[in-house]
């Protein structure tokens, strides 16, 4: 069983080779050397061809009731880490500014514990690549990974929350996470010289315009005591001082906690696009994806279980959380699978997705803890 120390110095080293979506295949190398250290007569590992830096490993139980699914996801963002940390990022302009790195540890704290204690049920550990774009959990299941003895009955997972101590556990019935829709705006206008704006077309006001209109859809178009989200988090548009941009681009993401609210968002969508296209004479292609970010939704029976053994366990902080903004394509699974998804305390100033996340260390003993100390109860369970 790897001992927290252990622990800490294997975050650090997934903390320096951060990688995106799809590409995290030194990661899945370092994994799979972590796991072989760890292997027993009872534990088989697969990479499944589907999806090659994805990482299956399947400890069996002495008496199976059911297969138990744990999910981490693996990969990274393009931000430029700003920590000065001693082991910070060694790929430039990739860091986890996630936590993923956290979240892959906890899970190899609770498959070496399993590894030399073996479960009475058989435990599924998914470490599954793209979460943060490419839609890695569909991928995985519409692919077939999850076939046959790799199949899971229920399944659980857990994401790192800055704003709680270090090390809680933080969980609600119902929706956790936001279902999230990625937007792509292409506005093609006329270029020009920069002192005839009467003979171009001006995509950069066009597009400016438009970024304003937007602000609008969760201001006016929607019930205020419900919840949107339309973030433009990218603009990209001209190529000089002096020259007007006959194209732009914007991308953002938009978040709802119900489908009914992201399809209404995405009708006001089509229709400001429609509407600058004819107040700008402009040509504007919206593009909105899906994909696998669907609203995270805990199974009422399952999460009441992991609710009472977290509120009661000793040594546990539970805290009951109000559902949040972020997505996950555990979404997606979890609309396939019966399970439940949970925070995992990391306290720290900054917030997820920033150049200067750390998360403290302390959580990630204290996650592997609380979760090993779940599991055994759920197999206990009938
Ligand atoms: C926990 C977290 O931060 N998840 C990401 C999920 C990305 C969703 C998708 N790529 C989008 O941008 O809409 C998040 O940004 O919430």
């Amino acid at each position: 069983m790897l001992s927290e120390n252990e622990l800490i110095q294997i975050r650090r080293h997934l903390h320096q080779i951060p990688e995106l979506a799809l590409k995290e295949y030194e990661t899945h190398a370092y994994l799979l050397q972590v796991i072989a250290q760890l292997q027993t007569d009872y534990m088989e590992v697969q990479t499944p061809a589907e999806l090659p830096t994805a990482l299956l490993v399947l400890i069996k139980g002495t008496a199976p009731q059911r297969t138990i699914g744990y999910r981490t996801d693996i990969d990274a963002l393009p931000v430029t880490e700003a920590t000065g940390l001693p082991f910070t990022s060694q790929h430039p302009g990739v860091m986890h500014a996630c936590g993923h790195d956290i979240h892959m540890t906890v899970a190899l704290g609770v498959l070496s514990y399993f590894a030399s204690h073996q479960p009475k049920d058989n435990l599924l550990f998914f470490f599954q690549p793209a979460e943060e774009s490419e839609n890695g959990g569909k991928l995985a299941y519409e692919r077939g990974i999850f076939n046959g003895q790799w199949r899971p009955d229920e399944f659980y997972g857990l994401h790192d929350n800055p704003d709680l101590p270090a090390g809680a556990i933080g969980c609600r019935m119902g929706t956790l996470f936001a279902g999230t829709t990625e937007l792509n705006i292409d506005i093609e206008g006329q270029g020009g010289h920069a002192a005839f704006p009467q003979d171009a077309n001006d995509a950069v006001v066009a597009m400016a315009t438009l970024v304003t209109q937007i602000q609008t859809i969760v201001s006016r178009n929607i019930d205020p005591i419900q919840s949107g989200v339309v973030t433009i988090g990218k603009v990209e548009a001209g190529t000089i001082r002096n020259v007007i941009a006959g194209h732009a681009r914007l991308e953002g993401t938009i978040r709802g906690l119900t489908q009914e609210m992201l399809l209404k968002i995405d009708d006001r969508l089509r229709a400001l696009c429609q509407g600058l296209e004819v107040s700008f004479g402009v040509k504007v292609e919206l593009e909105l994806n899906q994909g696998g970010y669907w609203p995270v939704e805990n199974n009422p029976a399952l999460t009441k279980r992991f609710i009472n053994y977290m509120q009661t366990a000793p040594g546990v902080n539970f805290i009951e959380t109000k559902p949040a903004m972020t997505g996950e394509d555990f979404g997606y699974l979890l609309a396939k699978f019966p399970g439940t998804m949970f925070w995992l305390g990391v306290e720290d100033d900054a917030q997820l997705h920033s150049a200067t996340l750390t998360p403290k260390e302390a959580s990630i003993q204290r996650g592997v803890t609380a979760i090993t100390g779940f599991l055994t109860a759920r197999m206990n369970e009938k």
